[in-house]
């Protein structure tokens, strides 16, 4: 399958889950094992694993690489220079803080200075932590320079990337990825990566997760078909360059530090590979909404693209969830989002267009948080132009829209960087102070008896 936005040499296999094959040269893959003495065309063969050997078959991750040279030929890691103190990968008292309010974030600005990707990621918020395998941080990046020379592996877990503005060229071990907005990307632990900004100036939301990765939900009573489906998800295939550097980096993110080790060769070195442990795209665009189609609201989950499980049944360590176009058909029902406090906490983000709750202020590219039990809802426009619309509206169709959530049930601490950003919208409490109570009792109804609490 080859990319339909702009054709070219960005070719897919597509599934979900699958164990994938691919070659870019024809008989690279030994064709009856894994680690034959002598490997097709003298490459080497070096396994990638995603999970515990011993992890149950249908959880069980891993992938063969065939390379050129292993990943093991390089220099000691060292910490990198410039390091990158706003990456956060454990949160505590000393990096980060508990805080109840409602906040927004502004968009942030791309920067003015050459910053890449790894330069222009800085952590919002999180809980938990890598090196107990369980947690997440949020993190944003703003940047306006492709990687040179350099690629990316996080050992502390699994991106998933969501451009709000500017394509992302993401070359992997396993080939690459051409990222628009609209779409995502996975990255899972371990993997290599160098991220080229075509359009220059680019900026968009990383979930990460540690000590797990994501799935496609259950679907239950929705039976088999909606939502994501596995066909959509693309995987690159086979690509390499036999190319000698002179100091080529690859920056390690390890316990949310910076390490650099140099080598002598590019790392996108694999001839062919096979494996189910892949990095992925997939286009929102593709994801098939279901919702209510008589009346009342319904949660969210069920716009759930992937889930990341927790040991419990049903809760989410970080679900992925969007709001899409779609038509609003419920009748005599409040349509936008109820007013709720949830146990679980949302971070929510804007790809495009506007977000149905919100009149003013949630940009793209911006950023809002609502914290474990901290209540939310409609602003007071949004609220009050749904009632003034009255009940007899017929069904209408939410367009140019792409919103998201990255739901969790562990509750984050914000960094400081969020905290003292110059993009925290101090007035966001602002937008809901306007909501004035409608209450009213006719006279017939007043009951003197209950009115005196007797
Ligand atoms: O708070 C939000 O805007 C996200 C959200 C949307 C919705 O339709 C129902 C619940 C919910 O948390
Ligand atoms: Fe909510």
């Amino acid at each position: 399958m080859e990319d339909q936005i702009a054709g070219g040499d960005f070719d897919y296999l597509s599934g979900f889950g699958n164990h994938f094959s691919s070659e870019a040269l024809a008989g690279a893959l030994p064709p009856a094992q894994n680690s034959p003495l002598i490997c097709p065309y003298g490459l080497y063969a070096e396994q990638i694993s995603g999970t515990s050997f011993t992890s149950p078959r249908h959880r069980n991750l891993f992938s063969w690489f065939y390379r050129i040279k292993p990943s093991v030929t390089h220099e000691p890691f060292k910490p990198r220079v410039p390091s990158n103190e706003r990456i956060l990968s454990e949160f505590n008292h000393s990096n980060s803080s508990v805080n109840p309010t409602q906040l927004r974030w502004k968009p942030i600005d791309t920067p003015n200075s050459p910053t890449d990707f790894i330069d222009g990621l800085s952590t919002v918020c999180g809980s938990g932590s890598s090196f107990t395998r369980h947690g997440y941080a949020i993190h944003m990046y703003t940047a306006n320079k492709s990687m040179d020379k350099c690629a990316f592996c996080n050992a502390d877990g699994d991106f998933l990337i969501v451009p709000q503005q500017g394509r992302l060229f993401i070359t992997t071990e396993c080939g690459r990825l051409k990222v628009s907005p609209g779409e995502i990307a996975i990255l899972p632990q371990g993997f290599r990566f160098s991220v080229n900004l075509p359009d220059g100036p680019s900026r968009g939301y990383v979930a990460e997760i540690f000590g797990t990765h994501f799935q496609l939900p259950d679907l239950g009573p929705i039976g088999a078909n909606g939502l994501a489906t596995s066909r959509h998800f693309l995987v690159p295939t086979a690509w390499f360059e036999d190319k000698s550097y002179h100091g080529y980096t690859i920056v390690q993110k390890f316990g949310g530090e910076l390490f650099a080790a140099v080598q002598d060769f590019s790392p996108f070195n694999v001839v062919a590979w096979h494996g189910n442990y892949v990095p992925y795209k997939y286009d929102l665009r593709k994801f098939c909404p279901y919702n209510t189609v008589l009346f009342d609201h319904g949660d969210p989950s069920i716009n759930t693209v992937l889930t990341a499980p927790t040991d419990k049944p049903g809760v989410a360590l970080l679900d992925f969830v969007i709001f899409p176009p779609r038509w609003l058909v419920a009748e005599h029902t409040f349509r936008p989002p109820y007013f709720h406090r949830n146990c679980m906490s949302e971070f929510m983000g804007l790809i495009h267009g506007g977000y149905e709750a919100k009149a003013d202020g949630f940009l793209p590219g911006g950023a809002s948080l609502h914290n474990c039990m901290s209540p939310h809802g409609p602003d007071t426009k949004s609220y009050e132009a749904t009632i003034a619309r009255g009940t007899d509206v017929g069904p209408y169709k939410i367009t140019d829209t792409m919103a998201f959530m990255f739901e969790s049930s562990l509750i984050p601490r914000i960094s400081q960087w969020a905290l003292e950003s110059p993009f925290l919208d101090h007035d966001y409490y602002q937008c809901w102070i306007g909501l004035r109570s409608h209450f009213t009792v006719p006279e017939t109804s007043k009951n003197p008896t209950l009115q005196n609490g007797q």
